[in-house]
């Protein structure tokens, strides 16, 4: 279709004539026109929002971009090969995550089918993503459906994905930079997305509502348990406190006024009692329901899942997990949740400061999962050219990619490649990406020195491990490490008071690296069973005469250390010997 006839029919819908375009494609020419003030002869280019715009919205978006983005990788595996490139839009239109074939890349983002792009309706015009947020059902917008003439090629075929209390909260978009012209074309394209999303927003009930009473139900019985149509989460009494969009339409339909909030009595007959004879176990065609109105449907209910949990995932002390830290809140709090994230498929960034045990926290994810399979560290420092063989090694388990940070453009460009490879490998054999770096990456985006592709597509989940300085857990640390290194004596030791008082007071540049160094120096060293003040090593990066000033007298600092050797000489970053040698000279020690 020519630009002319595109702008004649644009005018043909705004003075009432009909065309044979899909009626809300007329709807929306209507609105771009008439309350955006948007004008179909001036196109405009595809809108990016700045970097610091797209963190805010990705920030907004990560606890849906983890949970959305192994169902991503699904529909993208499922259209590899078609050239279709899929976003994943926030409530406001902006692409939060993305994938597309690198090879194509420069074109992608030049038409907007990329990160931090803007589709709004209010801007873009007629678009698969505003469409789908105005109208908040899935749309394709093809070719000249399209309103702006600089996205006339595209064909993008968009669903909304609902939160759980039935707000639109982002849009799953599939699209194709060139398309066959018949719309018909997209009317799978249009059924695989609707489906991605609804597993989506299962994926996101079922992570939100943990603790609660799940209800899936499905018109058919075959694919209740693994793929069900809609659900609800239920409180104690019964009462909807979170739904599907799928379920939300069902059961609307039986009664007035809202869904959420009310007992699912309501709607089917059934009570909170008989929930548990509706779990898995019981054949399908036993858990039948019926709907108020008659209709017939098969349920499968799912128990609270709190006390079933595996202790690793309810309180983080699986054995796993039993070597990362004691009773330190944030220490909790983080091993709960990488307990949580260990049996998903999604790409964990693990930050923290060098030595804050990034490698042993990705060690304990992959050994909390069964299986003998291998893990792999992939190295920046490691020759590019041996990545991708290294990444291979990784089939079936864990690729730990170490140090991304230290990487130039091309080692990113590089690294991003050996990554897209692995998608050819089928879902279960593809190695789970964890990364650890002590570089701040997304501060790195943010400087333009690493590559936000690369950025997203390694930290869909972020853990960052405290510094040893924050850490509430300094004595178990301690108690750990001295039962760890006790068998390089073979009498047992203990660390004294002082020294004890001593190390809790450093600042540990090093973090967890620096303080087993010095505790293994220390075992080694000390003569008798008690580790004491003196047969601690100093520092290595404290400022000799830190704490001192340079121009102090050996007997002053002395007197301010209440004369003892070791904690002068720590002082002044010198060994207790030498502190001992000056101190005979000045007469201050007996020789
Ligand atoms: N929870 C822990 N208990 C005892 N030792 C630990 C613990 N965590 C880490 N360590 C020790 O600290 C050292 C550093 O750990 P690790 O290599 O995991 O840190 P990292 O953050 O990956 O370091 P870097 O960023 O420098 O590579 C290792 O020797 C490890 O054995």
């Amino acid at each position: 279709m020519s630009d002319l006839s595109h702008l004649r029919e644009i005018d043909q819908v705004l003075s009432g004539r009909a065309v044979g375009r899909d009626a809300l494609v007329a709807q929306s020419w209507r609105r771009c026109v008439e309350q955006y003030g948007m004008d179909p002869a001036k196109p405009s280019p595809a809108h990016i929002v700045t970097d610091a715009r797209l963190r805010e919205h990705r920030e907004q978006s990560e606890r849906l971009i983890a949970i959305a983005r192994s169902g991503l990788e699904a529909l993208f595996r499922q259209i590899a090969g078609q050239n279709y490139v899929l976003l994943l839009a926030d409530a406001k239109g902006v692409t939060v995550d993305y994938f597309g074939d690198p090879k194509f890349e420069d074109e992608l983002r030049r038409a907007g089918l990329y990160l931090g792009s803007d589709w709004s309706e209010d801007l873009a015009g007629t678009c698969g993503v505003g469409s789908c947020i105005v109208t908040q059902e899935a749309v394709t917008i093809h070719q000249s459906d399209h309103f702006d003439l600089t996205h006339t090629p595209l064909s993008c075929t968009a669903a909304p994905i609902f939160d759980t209390g039935g707000t639109l909260s982002a849009v799953l978009d599939i699209s194709l930079l060139r398309s066959p012209q018949p719309k018909i074309s997209q009317s799978l394209a249009l059924n695989l997305v609707r489906a991605s999303v609804r597993r989506v927003e299962m994926a996101n009930l079922m992570a939100m509502n943990r603790g609660d009473w799940v209800l899936r139900f499905s018109t058919s019985p075959e694919f209740l348990d693994v793929d069900p149509e809609a659900a609800v989460a239920l409180d104690g009494s019964g009462r909807i406190i979170g739904m599907t969009h799928g379920a939300e339409t069902v059961l609307a339909r039986q009664a007035d006024g809202p869904v959420l909030g009310q007992r699912i009595d309501r709607f089917f007959h059934l009570g909170v009692d008989s929930l548990p004879d509706l779990m898995r176990g019981r054949p399908t065609e036993d858990r039948l329901i019926t709907l108020r109105d008659g209709q017939a449907m098969f349920g499968h209910a799912i128990a609270p899942q709190s006390e079933k949990l595996p202790a690793a995932v309810r309180d983080g002390a699986g054995a796993a997990f039993q070597s990362i830290g004691g009773a330190d809140p944030a220490i909790r709090r983080l091993v709960a949740e990488a307990a949580r994230l260990a049996p998903t498929a999604i790409a964990l960034l693990l930050s923290g400061e060098t030595g804050t045990g990034k490698e042993r926290l990705a060690r304990a994810i992959h050994t909390s999962q069964p299986g003998n399979r291998p893990l792999v560290v992939l190295s920046a420092a490691a020759p590019a050219s041996d990545w991708a063989a290294l990444a291979e090694t990784a089939e079936g388990g864990t690729l730990l990619v170490d140090a991304p940070g230290d990487l130039g453009p091309e080692g990113q460009a590089r690294l991003l490649q050996v990554l897209a490879g692995l998608d050819a490998l089928p879902a279960r054999r593809r190695p789970r990406l964890i990364t650890a770096s002590s570089a701040d990456l997304a501060q790195m985006v943010r400087a333009g020195t690493f590559r936000a592709d690369l950025f997203f597509r390694l930290a869909a989940a972020r853990l960052a491990l405290p510094p040893l300085r924050l850490r509430q857990d300094f004595d178990w640390l301690l108690d750990r490490m001295m039962r760890q290194f006790g068998h390089l004596r073979p009498q047992s030791l203990r660390l004294s008071p002082a020294a004890r008082a001593d190390l809790k007071a450093r600042d540990w540049p090093g973090n967890l690296r620096e303080l087993a160094n010095t505790l293994e120096v220390a075992i080694a060293l000390a003569e008798g069973s008690v580790i004491d003040l003196p047969d601690l090593p100093p520092a290595p990066l404290a400022e000799a005469g830190a704490g001192a000033a340079a121009e102090d007298s050996l007997a002053d600092i002395l007197a301010a250390c209440g004369g003892n050797m070791a904690l002068a000489a720590r002082r002044l970053g010198v060994n207790r010997s030498t502190i001992l040698r000056r101190a005979r000279r000045e007469g201050l020690w007996p020789a």
